[in-house]
């Protein structure tokens, strides 16, 4: 009888991978398939394991593919290569899959798919691959153009990116960091509880968490149990990677304060700024998505949030229903290439461009243009992103800085606490790196204070 993606893991992680070749985002399709699936919790592990897996290792499993396979691989059909690559990813990353399972199941599902011919090509791709993969000749770090690119699972645009960025040594740490899968972070709900009380209930419940090494409100999720997590109905805490939990210091928003957050779906800045400021300061969240508004306002209710106004907003349009020098605090968490977030969506790595980057980037800096003149004399714009590439960051910020002469850039040094030095650069501008920062993402953030 033949499976399906109901019944076995194998075929569902196919199909999910099929729709993301297709454009589909990986864990939308993720989601909604194991919502409806009857698989158990072991089975939607190893699902979300071959999806991410697959797509973040696509560049090193290609290469070792390469060795074994007689004719380039764009040559082979479309549902070929996604059976191979599922059957070398197991081969290659996992132990505790046997290797004859691996390569039977990608032998059986080519035939379940409808592909009967390919069947004897596949099993010899992969028998070669399972017999030969000590003997691969990998790149070595010292050659790091085709270290990132074949160890580090990166498209060449990228491997230009970071060693632009780094020198040799941290570039190959940052590639080998973002070929990792990312950490599962939590921010407590300082409005309904504090770190140690939930620390004590994931442990009490059987998952094993640490506090994060910078925000304060932090946790870490090492190792989780069987149970879900507890806390999540009650508002407790928020899933959110601690770079981006930083955001909200950074901006110094007070009690009392009116504060603009302008890219805020889904809400976990502007969530967390109404923590920090105790429900106290009025805050006024836009987003282009009216879906995506009421995430935010969904959010804002789980977290016991009151001072939250959510609008649809498309701010490449400037706001002219919001008063010129009202906000005493304004972020801007814009849109970006995400390449700072490469391991929580693996598939961007193939789907964006050195091209969108400068796109992204023309939208940035227009949006950041619209959001200046909101600012108060006085008052401090942060921009922040996840991000790393020069155009976006350091790019943005000299177009601003020489188009308002009215801002200064700030030296975030000056004003946050000493054991956070390292994650500032010489302009006082913010870098997180997972290799040098406990394994939080990849963000980047500059304040600009108002003078007149
Ligand atoms: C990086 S995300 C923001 C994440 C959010 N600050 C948080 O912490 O949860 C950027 C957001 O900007 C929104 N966006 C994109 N273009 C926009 C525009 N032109 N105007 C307003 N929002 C926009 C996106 O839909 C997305 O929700």
């Amino acid at each position: 009888m033949s499976s399906t993606p109901d019944d076995s893991p194998r075929r569902a992680a196919y199909e999910i991978l099929l729709r993301v070749d297709e454009g589909a985002f990986a864990d939308l399709v993720l989601d909604t398939v194991l919502t409806r699936s009857r698989l158990d919790g072991r089975d939607r592990g190893l699902v979300t394991e071959l999806v991410y897996g697959v797509l973040r290792l696509r560049g090193r499993i290609d290469f070792a593919l390469e060795q074994f396979c007689k004719q380039p691989l764009k040559r082979l059909q479309p549902e070929v290569l996604r059976l191979l690559r599922l059957g070398a990813y197991q081969l290659l990353e996992l132990d505790r899959v046997p290797a004859h399972a691996a390569v039977g199941t990608s032998v059986e599902l080519a035939r379940e798919l409808g592909h009967p011919q390919a069947t004897g090509f596949i099993n010899g791709v992969l028998r070669s691959l399972e017999r030969g993969k000590e003997q691969i000749d990998w790149p070595q770090p010292e050659n790091i153009r085709r270290y990132l690119q074949h160890v580090c699972s990166m498209p060449v645009w990228l491997t230009k990116e970071l060693m632009r960025l780094l020198p040799n040594a941290e570039a190959r740490a940052l590639g080998e960091a973002l070929a990792l899968p990312a950490p599962h972070s939590l921010r407590v709900n300082t409005l309904k509880t504090d770190r140690a009380a939930l620390l004590e209930q994931l442990a009490e419940a059987g998952h094993q968490a640490r506090a994060c090494r910078f925000a304060p409100e932090g946790i870490i999720i090492e190792k989780r149990g069987e149970g879900p997590l507890p806390g999540n109905v009650e508002g407790h805490y928020q899933v959110q990677d601690e770079a981006s939990m930083l955001m909200a210091h950074l901006l110094d928003a007070q009690p009392g304060q009116r504060i603009l957050d302008c890219c805020a779906a889904p809400g976990g800045k502007t969530t967390h700024i109404a923590a920090l400021t105790e429900n106290r300061a009025e805050i006024v969240a836009l987003e282009k998505y009216p879906q995506r508004v009421e995430l935010i306002e969904q959010g804002a209710k789980r977290l016991g949030c009151e001072m939250i106004t959510a609008k649809e907003w498309d701010l490449t349009e400037p706001p002219q229903f919001l008063e010129e020098h009202s906000f005493d605090r304004i972020l801007l968490d814009a849109p970006c290439s995400g390449l700072g977030v490469l391991r929580r969506n693996p598939e961007s790595r193939w789907s964006k461009s050195a091209v969108n980057i400068r796109e992204l980037a023309e939208l940035q800096r227009e949006l950041l243009f619209n959001a200046a003149p909101l600012v108060k004399p006085g008052g401090r714009l942060l921009y922040s992103l996840c991000s790393f590439s020069q155009l976006e960051t350091d790019g943005v910020v000299a177009e601003f800085l020489e188009a308002h002469p009215q801002f200064e850039l700030e030296d975030l040094r000056e004003t946050c606490p000493s054991d956070w030095a390292e994650l500032f650069t010489e302009k006082g501008t913010l870098r997180s790196y997972p290799h040098r920062h406990d394994d939080m993402d990849a963000f980047f953030a500059a304040r600009f204070v108002r003078s007149q």
